[in-house]
């Protein structure tokens, strides 16, 4: 699906070559400032590379348009971005910002159990935690309903029992759905329990990739 050819970003990455398999989980692990937020961004083309070429379904990334290519490619970043009002204007932001129509309260409130927040649709955001906040920009992606995910630490935020119930729930849905996700965490439990593959990377660069 994705396929590095010789690709560097400033001093950050150098990726000779990297091969990112359709319909499986992907995890980049690594030490902190290694660059996997940087290959995250360089995949949702937020960025592109400063030498060499990403190929998207065979395809040079740079000839494909952004707009259409974010219409299939979903991020959620480290730091989750949740708007003052309410949960149900939170969870459809992603339908305004596309002018979908809005789903219904029944598919909603589904999400919100799937993403175990104990909160009604007409609830204020001021006050959750950044757990909570974190589920729920989760659950806003979730809806989306998208082919291909990039999760930047989607558990950074959430206690060890949380993090194993939300995962397991995110991997359920990639699954059955035939998703293809890549994945940024720090621990190496989720990473060997999930994977497809996992690639370490250090400084930059891939150091290893594993089945
Ligand atoms: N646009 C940029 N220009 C210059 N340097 C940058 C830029 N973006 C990130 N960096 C630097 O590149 C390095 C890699 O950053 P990146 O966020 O990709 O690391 P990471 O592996 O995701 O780290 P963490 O696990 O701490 O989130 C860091 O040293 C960071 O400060």
């Amino acid at each position: 699906m994705f396929e590095f050819k010789d690709v560097r970003y400033k001093d950050i990455i150098d990726i000779p070559s990297l091969v990112i398999k359709k319909g499986e989980i992907t995890t980049l692990i690594g030490e902190s400032g290694g660059g996997k937020t940087t290959i995250l961004r360089l995949l949702n083309k937020m960025i592109s590379p400063t030498h060499g070429e990403i190929m998207f379904d065979g395809k040079p990334l740079t000839r494909i348009h952004t707009i259409t290519h974010r219409q299939q490619v979903t991020m959620l970043s480290q730091n989750p971005i949740v708007f003052d009002g309410n949960i149900k204007e939170n969870l459809t932001a992603g339908f305004r910002f596309q002018e979908k129509p809005l789903p219904d309260d029944t598919l909603l409130k589904q999400v919100l159990d799937s993403i175990q927040l104990k909160k009604k649709l007409t609830d204020s955001t001021d006050r959750l935690s950044g757990g909570e906040k974190q589920r729920l920009t989760l659950g806003r992606v979730l809806l989306l309903d998208s082919p291909i995910y990039l999760l930047d630490e989607p558990s950074s935020a959430l206690d060890d029992s949380t993090e194993e119930l939300i995962i397991e729930m995110f991997y359920g849905f990639v699954k059955e759905n035939h998703k293809t996700l890549v994945m940024v965490t720090h621990s190496k439990e989720i990473a060997y329990k999930y994977s497809d593959s996992m690639i370490r990377i250090e400084n930059g660069r891939c150091v290893s990739e594993g089945e």
